[in-house]
């Protein structure tokens, strides 16, 4: 087995729909940070054109899950006669809003480009990404982003606070196309400015209707918020909502209260994609 390679989540500080494209994917605005939650992935050799994977999302079919399209992808592109098995010791809740697979796509393209020797620059890596899912050129693009587009257009955000947060699953599974299909969902927003973003203007517009749809949600974030936390929001369509806290120990705190079945976790923003250095040298 190699040596592990983390796969982190990622919040959404602000989300705006500011518009639909022709093929109805949605236009957005959006602040990216990573946190310090993550899935650990491991690679193996295999004989050529054998792709595996073992200890992945239950419920996910080996050849739906997005760590063995990404592997396949890079061998369509690549033309290399390799095979791989991939385990994951799955840490990140599915459809959380935390990025998880996308998050777990992104790791297996760096990490395989390395050991495969394929030389595929970032840009490369990003355009193959965006073909596995909107969230995956993130975790390529390796910091803090401003996103536009469908999230393939990044910017560095300026160093963000890397601040402390209580990020909370309130036990049920948000289908984002569902949320972006919902006939009351406001698609126009205004567009604003990183400044504005920088000034406090920190909504999710998603909210709105992921709230009303999901009474279990609209709990979760007022109890966010009944806590004294700040910032209380809804990352990517849910269903893990976030807030701010002021150090580590109130948001370990706040954790150890957090009614059952929730689930909670103390996390910190990470400004850098933990495999930032390893590839600095090949892609960074
Ligand atoms: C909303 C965001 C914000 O970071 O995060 P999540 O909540 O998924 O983490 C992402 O844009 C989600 O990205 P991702 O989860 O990769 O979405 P995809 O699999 O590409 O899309 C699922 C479905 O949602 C709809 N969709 C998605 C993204 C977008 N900008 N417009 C859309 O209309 C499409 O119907 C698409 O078929
Ligand atoms: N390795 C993987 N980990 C998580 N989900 C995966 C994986 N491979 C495929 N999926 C599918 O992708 C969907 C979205 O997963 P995820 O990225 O965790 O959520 P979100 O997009 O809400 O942040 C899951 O519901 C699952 O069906």
């Amino acid at each position: 087995m190699s040596r592990a390679y983390p796969a982190p989540a990622k919040l959404n500080l602000m989300l705006r729909v500011v518009g639909q494209r022709a093929d109805g994917y949605h236009e957005l605005q959006t602040v990216f940070q990573f946190i310090d939650l993550h899935d650990t992935l491991y690679f193996e050799s295999l004989p050529p054109g054998s792709i595996h994977r073992t200890g992945g999302p239950a419920g996910v079919a080996e050849t739906a899950d997005l760590t063995v399209r990404a592997a396949q992808k890079l061998l369509t592109e690549s033309n290399v006669r390799e095979g791989v098995h991939i385990h994951i010791d799955k840490q990140l809740p599915l459809g959380g809003g935390i990025g998880g697979g996308s998050s777990d796509a992104a790791t297996t393209l760096l990490a395989l480009n390395q050991l495969w020797n394929l030389g595929f620059s970032r840009t490369e890596l990003m355009a193959m990404g965006v073909s596995l899912g909107a969230d995956v050129p993130v975790f390529l693009f390796g910091q803090s982003a401003w996103g536009e587009g469908i999230g393939e257009r990044l910017v560095a955000m300026p160093e963000l606070p890397e601040a402390h947060y209580v990020l909370l699953h309130p036990g049920v599974s948000v289908a984002t196309r569902e949320i972006f299909a919902a006939p009351e969902l406001t698609r126009q927003h205004a567009p604003i400015t990183i400044s504005a973003f920088l000034d406090g203007v920190t909504e999710n517009t998603l909210e709105t209707t992921v709230r009303r749809r999901y009474p279990g949600i609209d709990r979760a974030l007022d109890w966010l918020q009944a806590q004294g936390l700040h910032h209380a929001r809804l990352t990517g369509s849910g269903a893990c909502c976030f807030a701010l806290a002021s150090d580590a120990q109130s948001a370990q705190q706040i954790v150890a209260t957090v009614p059952k079945p929730w689930r909670a976790w103390a996390v910190r923003g990470c400004n850098r994609h933990p495999l930032h250095d390893l590839v600095r040298d090949t892609l960074f």
